[in-house]
């Protein structure tokens, strides 16, 4: 940690202007010798100071100008190169003075455009370093040795009409007064820059620091009360600049921004007011080394955007891995959920949902035609914990980068104290994970395939909801895309994400993207004679060769099973492929094992025994169920009667077949 509170620049390059004999060279020479030479030369070679000498620790090249020795060419290239220009003048020598806003800083300003048509190197070089056309000034009065009054005012004159004047300091070569200073001051206008932060005229801080403080100060709310009380101001400290908060200069702090702004103080905590006051304060006072090392903290680069590397830190997947919230990633993610559940009813409301990512720049996704339809929610439509978590889940998987930059503008990396990389899990490969015929994943990707109309919205949207058959005939308006939710896969939390693959006509190709999962869910609407061959053409051409465990679905099971118009019926097909039989589902009976059982094959890959198992406790409820009916049958009435009977028939039809797969697949797997 701390490595974002400092500036992320290299090095600083300070170059020295203005008109001759005001002592240039001098200054240069006394901070580096330490005396006043009596002779100098025309111009000091550069020299570089070693970062751990330099008060902000970043290397420093100082260079000298002399216009004896050197063209107005050059000038113009030093002037680029320079990240911040000194521009000397005597305080004893008022056409030097005058020469600052008649002849230097337009010159200064001329020089800088001109870079955007000049060599492409420095182009580059200015554009990656993000600076903007105007490079910052420091004014240097030198010899105030042979003066007793001030040059002060005309200077802050100056500064009012030049922005880009960062600082201005008075000083003398001869008695080394302020010559440190003036060179910590050049070097601070450089990685502590006041122009991002303030408008000196206006007195204010800009619109883009206000945003970014505004934001941290939300972050920082953790209570979400709209006030930084004790707690969160010392958290809030720990974070930012790693000591506490001594009690005592709290209780100052405070008094000051309750002297100057009245209602910048609220039941002894700070108000949002008093929060953004306390910045101006530092920055007009000087120390904008303060306000930056919070912004820094934060994620803010120099022109207070966050920065790419906070956002998305480099994190390497292994092709065949996958990406997973870690423990630590889940913990922060519910601690957000509840401090933004303000009525504590373990759900978001879209009002809730919306104030959470109010500190990111948008919100990852929409509530209404998003979260709201591929998560589990709460009977008033609202997100709840797990729903939560699973969208997350599921944006981990799909998009980790995305979910490492929401991360980080939810304040990961100031709550965590540490990198978004303790958020994410790596999976191990893939292939491990079939030579050890288990998976360490936790979260599984099954793709729905198969002709429009037979079912796959249904079977989706099933997994979300506890009674599937209200999903009968609804019509699905949203088009999401994704559907998680958990299963228990023998005693573990297993996350599913169901893709419902959208096929417009039945001979469009299937993208690979399309056809790669953990499990492939090939559906046919069993009620319709045309539906089986779409899926059994689907399996063939892109699943029969792969490693992929397919399961086949006959859907509306609820509805008369007719006879599909292909060479073989399902449960043939199947027994060919050696695949499990057709699984019949139907919204009506509202029956969630199909979910358990795909979870069960993408945690198992090629282990068909684990399926086997799991096929061979259906069989013996297959037999119950068969047993039960044949019982009731004596007792129910008899209108029913042929109607349990070819169910009866149905069942038993199965259980050849299911007898004849599992020795089939038996002998397959050994
Ligand atoms: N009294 C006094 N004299 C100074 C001071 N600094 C420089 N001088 C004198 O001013 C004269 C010019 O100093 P330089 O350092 O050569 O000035 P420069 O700006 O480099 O001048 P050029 O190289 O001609 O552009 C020398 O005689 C210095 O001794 C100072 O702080 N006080
Ligand atoms: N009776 C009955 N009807 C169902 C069942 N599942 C889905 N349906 C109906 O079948 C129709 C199509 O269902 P969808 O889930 O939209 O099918 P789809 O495959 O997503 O359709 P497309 O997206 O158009 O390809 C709807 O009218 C559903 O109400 C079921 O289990 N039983
Ligand atoms: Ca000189
Ligand atoms: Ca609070």
């Amino acid at each position: 940690m701390g490595q974002y509170t400092v500036s992320t620049r290299k090095n600083v390059r300070i170059l020295l202007v203005g008109d001759a004999g005001v002592g240039k060279t001098s200054l240069i020479l006394s901070l580096v010798s330490e005396e006043y030479p009596e002779e100098v030369p025309p111009r000091a070679e550069e020299i570089t100071i070693p970062a751990n000498v330099t008060p902000e620790q970043v290397p420093t090249s100082i260079v000298d100008f002399s216009s004896v020795e050197q063209t107005e060419e050059t000038l113009g290239l030093e002037i680029n190169k320079a990240h911040v220009v000194c521009i000397v003048y005597s305080v004893d020598d008022d056409d030097s003075l005058d020469r600052i806003t008649s002849h230097w800083l337009p010159l200064i300003r001329s020089k800088c455009n001109a870079t955007l048509e000049g060599d492409a190197e420095t182009e580059a070089e200015t554009e990656a370093a993000g600076e903007g056309l105007r490079k910052p000034i420091v004014l240097v009065g030198n010899k105030i040795d042979l003066i007793d009054y001030s040059t002060m005012d005309s200077v802050l004159a100056i500064m009012e009409d030049f922005p880009e004047i960062e600082s201005c300091v008075e000083c003398s070569a001869k008695t080394l007064h302020n010559i440190s200073e003036m060179f910590y001051y050049a070097q601070k206008a450089v990685l502590h820059p006041t122009s991002p932060l303030y408008i000196m005229e206006d007195q204010e801080l800009t619109p883009a620091c206000k945003k970014s403080l505004v934001r941290i100060f939300k972050i920082c709310d953790t209570d979400g009360d709209n006030l930084l009380n004790d707690y969160e101001l010392n958290l809030f400290q720990r974070r930012c600049f790693n000591t506490p908060l001594q009690p005592q200069i709290l209780d100052e702090v405070k008094a000051v921004i309750q002297k100057n702004v009245p209602d910048g103080i609220y039941n002894d905590a700070v108000t949002l007011k008093g929060f953004l006051f306390l910045h101006c304060l530092f920055i007009q006072r000087g120390r904008n080394e303060t306000t930056w090392a919070v912004l820094r903290r934060f994620g803010y680069n120099d022109q207070l955007e966050m920065c790419q590397e906070y956002l998305r830190p480099p994190l390497k997947i292994p092709p065949g891995s996958s990406t997973e919230l870690s423990h630590r990633g889940q913990k922060f993610l519910i601690s957000v959920f509840e401090r933004y559940d303000r009525d504590c009813d373990g759900a978001l409301s879209p009002e809730e949902h919306k104030m959470l990512f109010s500190v990111c720049p948008s919100s990852p996704w929409s509530y209404s035609t998003d979260i709201r339809k591929s998560c589990p929610i709460n009977d008033k439509g609202w997100v709840t914990l797990h729903g939560w978590l699973c969208r997350w889940t599921l944006m981990t998987l799909i998009d980790v980068v995305k979910t490492m930059e929401y991360l980080a503008y939810l304040g990961f990396n100031v709550h965590e104290n540490d990198s978004l990389l303790a958020a994410i899990h790596v999976t191990r490969e893939r292939r491990i994970d079939l030579a050890k015929r288990q998976s360490s994943r936790s979260v599984y990707k099954c793709h729905v395939i198969g002709p429009n109309g037979s079912g796959k919205t249904g079977l989706c949207r099933g997994f979300l909801v506890d009674e599937m058959q209200k999903l009968i005939g609804k019509e699905f308006k949203t088009n999401v895309v994704h559907c998680i939710n958990s299963v228990q896969v023998y005693g573990q939390e297993k996350h599913l994400i169901l893709r419902d693959i959208d096929v417009r006509h039945a001979l469009d190709p299937l993208q690979p993207q399309e056809v790669n999962c953990d499990v492939a869910c090939l559906v046919y609407d069993s009620s319709n004679p045309r539906s089986f061959e779409y899926v059994a053409r689907i399996y063939i051409k892109y699943y029969a060769e792969s490693k992929i465990p397919v399961m086949i679905v006959g859907t509306k099971c609820d509805m008369d099973e007719r006879r599909q118009d292909y060479l073989m019926q399902p449960a043939e097909f199947c027994a060919k492929y050696k695949l499990l039989p057709p699984h019949l589902f139907s919204l009506r009976t509202n029956k969630k094992e199909l979910y358990t059982k795909l979870a069960t094959m993408a945690a198992f890959p090629q282990f068909q025994d684990a399926w086997i198992l799991f096929y061979k406790h259906r069989l013996v409820q297959l037999w119950e169920s068969a047993h039960l009916r044949h019982f009731g049958l004596l007792t129910e009435d008899s209108k029913l009667l042929w109607k349990a009977g070819l169910g009866l028939a149905a069942a038993t039809m199965l259980g050849f077949i299911v007898l004849k797969t599992l020795s089939a697949a038996g002998s397959h797997s050994r």
